[in-house]
């Protein structure tokens, strides 16, 4: 071997790196095509909207992990077409109205919002069910799976844990509905410094009288609980108001009047039908194609035998993919050139 090749191979180090988000299940086969900052791979003999996926090697959200974990980092997201609108990040203290603005909101616009349930290391309360309110779960299942990298963001509030699981955002988006998270200060610009673009609100309530009001009236915390929020309040509301978090800050004085700003400021004052929005890919393509690469575009050429063939072409835009939510890459767009005749139902190798 010439000594270059020896010194080069010397000179390689291989690192197992951490992999983060889901793997996507067997397949038969699957087809990989090297992009610039991930590989996009096509997967044979799966159901339509798990075919696309992409394994992240140099995307912003590897870099920010790899900077976190101070390892190799590797992720897997799934391929979606075009881009969800922008999640609804909603904080404020204890008592202030959150959830109660965002049941209206979901009340009146079902098909629209959807809530990103979280996990939390409190008790249920009285009427909260467990997979609806929040996933209440224990201290140390919860902070094992940090550390598995399941959270988009966690912080230790009142006392307790809470988090985003990547999935609780995920499933939301998958379902073509915007999603809210009703999360704390520190959860807030824990997302903010993430990947996952979003608008951020906070809630501040008209007076502190009035917040201790609606918490003793709410009856829900004990006398030590109610204390303790009280105290948080200040500096949730301080850091709410400077921080440079939020993008709006609204006061819930009189709930209906707070509920009609947060539509406006949601484009939704004068909303009629619910605008499109992205959902998984799904794409149709027989067992024998071949598929090249045009600057940012896949072309994946379809040929059909059987009784009629026929030729059609699948063209996939590349050209503006974006890492969304951990677990996604969205901005993908494709065109159907033709139809097909018979049995389409996998992918075959790439060449
Ligand atoms: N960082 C973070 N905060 C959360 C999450 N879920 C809820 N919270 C916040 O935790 C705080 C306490 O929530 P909760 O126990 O439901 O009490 P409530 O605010 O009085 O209704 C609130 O500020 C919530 O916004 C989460 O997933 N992450
Ligand atoms: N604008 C308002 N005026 C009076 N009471 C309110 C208002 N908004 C919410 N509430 C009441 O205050 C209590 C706390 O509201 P909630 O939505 O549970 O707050 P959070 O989710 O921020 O802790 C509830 O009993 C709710 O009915």
């Amino acid at each position: 071997m010439e000594l270059a090749k020896q010194l080069l191979l010397l000179a390689i180090r291989w690192v197992r790196p951490t992999v983060r988000g889901t793997k996507p299940v067997l397949c038969n086969g699957l087809s990989a095509v090297p992009l610039e900052d991930r590989i996009l791979i096509l997967k044979k003999g799966s159901k339509p909207d798990d075919r696309i996926w992409f394994l992240e090697i140099d995307t912003q959200y590897v870099r920010q992990q790899q900077k976190i974990l101070g390892t190799e980092v590797v992720a897997w997201s799934k391929g979606v077409i075009g881009n969800a609108e922008k999640p609804v990040v909603i904080s404020g203290p204890s008592g202030v109205g959150k959830g109660t603005l965002i049941s209206m909101l979901m009340k009146e616009f079902p098909s629209m919002f959807g809530f990103s349930v979280s996990h939390t290391t409190r008790a249920p309360r009285g009427i909260e069910k467990d997979g609806v309110h929040y996933h209440f779960t224990e201290k140390s299942i919860m902070e094992k799976e940090i550390k598995e990298g399941k959270f988009l963001e966690f912080a230790s509030v009142h006392g307790n844990l809470y988090g985003t699981s990547v999935e609780a955002v995920e499933l939301v988006a998958d379902a073509g509905k915007r999603c809210i998270l009703d999360i704390d200060v520190q959860g807030a610009r824990s997302v903010r410094a993430s990947t996952l673009e979003a608008i951020f609100i906070f809630i501040c309530p008209p007076s502190m009288e009035e917040l201790e009001k609606r918490l003793r009236d709410r009856g829900t915390e004990t006398e030590e609980q109610i204390l303790k929020r009280l105290r948080n309040a200040d500096a949730e509301i301080e850091q709410g108001k400077s921080s440079q978090i939020f993008d709006f800050i609204l006061y819930n004085d009189n709930l209906e009047e707070c509920h009609e700003r947060l539509k406006k400021l949601l484009g939704l004052d004068d909303f009629v039908t619910a605008p499109p929005i992205s959902g998984p890919i799904e794409i149709d393509l027989p067992m024998d194609h071949s598929v090249s690469k045009i600057d940012n575009k896949i072309i994946i050429n379809c040929i059909s035998s059987g009784e009629k063939e026929s030729k059609n072409l699948v063209i996939l835009d590349v050209s503006s993919l974006k890492g969304g939510a951990p677990g996604r890459t969205r901005g993908l767009n494709f065109q159907a050139i033709g139809s097909f005749s018979n049995g389409l139902n996998g992918i075959d190798q790439l060449s």
